[in-house]
């Protein structure tokens, strides 16, 4: 979207505390530090005030911070980053997790939900987690797809389709099938109702939020050469292919399966508006390799908006000002997007 289309005013993204010890408090605060060279719109964090003031000192970065409620964000955003504290003061330990901190990583996830569904946010962006950090606090999703999925049946009953997984560049979009998976378990839970049920979502949301007028989906296989007729293995013919016939009978342009080994060559393409794979590498490889500093996680199926950079923790540059913020820019400008059609 053109930056000068950006409103700089108006209601703000909420932007999510992420793992303290990685580099989600860098983005937040170099991102707030370049906000106007970048032409961002108005945000704020649910983080910790203590722990965001270590790391800008650590970053050498003159940030001015406020501490201020959702409603105040907005008026904030030109002179002082807004932190809406969430959770008790944390110390800044970059690269080294404090397990405590998984009670304020939840809650400000859920919070900043929750200000949405207030409508003090347009939407929220997240921070990267530590899944396996989070998972020994006894967090029971496998990521924040799944939980804010749960979050949205809690806050918006029955308006929920199913939370879906999209990494949305400029080159490439995609949508893994099955999330977060084992691998062992992919050919066990790629049902024909999973692969209609999520396409149906990726058609419904491409259309009505991303502006496409009939999305081309274009399913991967599952096996080598997608199955080469069942001598490489029977999901490609058994469950893909009906699934396909499915789609192509509501008017949906559904293709595949095909072969995931040529589907992203910069020919190839060109024949679709969005890859569908059947498990999360085979998608995410080829997004985060052709466009990993400007491409976007997205869910799609929720009623509220979520975005997130498509990157993770990076322990070993937290705290030392070399992260990259562009895909948490873009996740930010997606968000404000998505929230002003009328801007796209
Ligand atoms: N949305 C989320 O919350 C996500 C969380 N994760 C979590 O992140 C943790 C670490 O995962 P990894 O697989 O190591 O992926 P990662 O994305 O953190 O790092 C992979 C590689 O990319 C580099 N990198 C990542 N972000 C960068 C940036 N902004 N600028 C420059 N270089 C960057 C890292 O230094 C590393 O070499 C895991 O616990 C995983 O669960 C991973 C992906 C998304
Ligand atoms: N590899 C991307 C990823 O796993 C992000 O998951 P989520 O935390 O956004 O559900």
């Amino acid at each position: 979207m053109p930056r000068s289309k950006m409103r700089s005013s108006g209601k703000p993204v909420a932007i999510t505390l992420g793992e303290p010890a990685g580099i989600g408090p860098d983005l937040t605060l170099q991102a707030w530090f370049n906000r106007k060279r970048l032409g961002l719109p108005p945000f704020y964090v649910r983080g910790d005030l203590q722990l965001l003031s270590q790391r800008a000192e650590k970053l050498e970065l003159p940030v001015h911070f406020e501490s201020c409620s959702p409603e105040q964000a907005s008026d904030r955003f030109s002179h002082a980053l807004p932190v809406v504290q969430t959770g008790p003061s944390l110390t800044d330990t970059p690269g080294e997790e404090d397990p405590a901190a998984a009670a304020s990583v939840i809650a400000s996830i859920e919070a900043c939900v929750k200000d949405v569904f207030d409508g003090f946010a347009i939407g929220i962006v997240t921070n990267p987690i530590n899944k396996s950090a989070l998972y020994k606090a006894s967090f029971k999703h496998p990521g924040h797809t799944e939980f804010l999925g749960a979050l949205a049946e809690e806050n918006w009953p029955g308006q929920l389709s199913k939370p879906v997984m999209m990494i949305a560049g400029p080159d490439l979009m995609v949508v893994p099938v099955t999330i977060h998976v084992p691998l062992s378990a992919v050919p066990q839970q790629l049902t024909e109702d999973l692969i209609v049920e999520t396409a149906k979502i990726v058609a419904n949301d491409m259309t009505s939020r991303f502006g496409f007028k009939n999305p081309r989906l274009a399913l991967c296989g599952l096996n080598p050469h997608a199955g080469e007729n069942g001598a490489l293995g029977t999901e490609d013919q058994d469950v893909i292919v009906p699934a396909v016939e499915r789609l192509k009978a509501m008017g949906i342009a559904a293709s595949g399966p095909h072969p995931a080994d040529t589907m992203f060559h910069p020919e190839a393409r060109l024949k679709y508006d969005c890859a569908l794979g059947m498990y999360h590498d085979q998608v995410l490889v080829p997004a985060k390799t052709i466009g990993f500093d400007d491409s976007v996680n997205v869910t799609l199926g929720l009623p509220f908006i979520r975005t997130s950079p498509d990157h993770g923790t990076a322990y070993t540059l937290a705290g030392t000002g070399m992260a990259r913020i562009d895909s948490f820019c873009a996740a930010i400008r997606m968000a404000h997007a998505l929230a002003h059609p009328e801007t796209l």
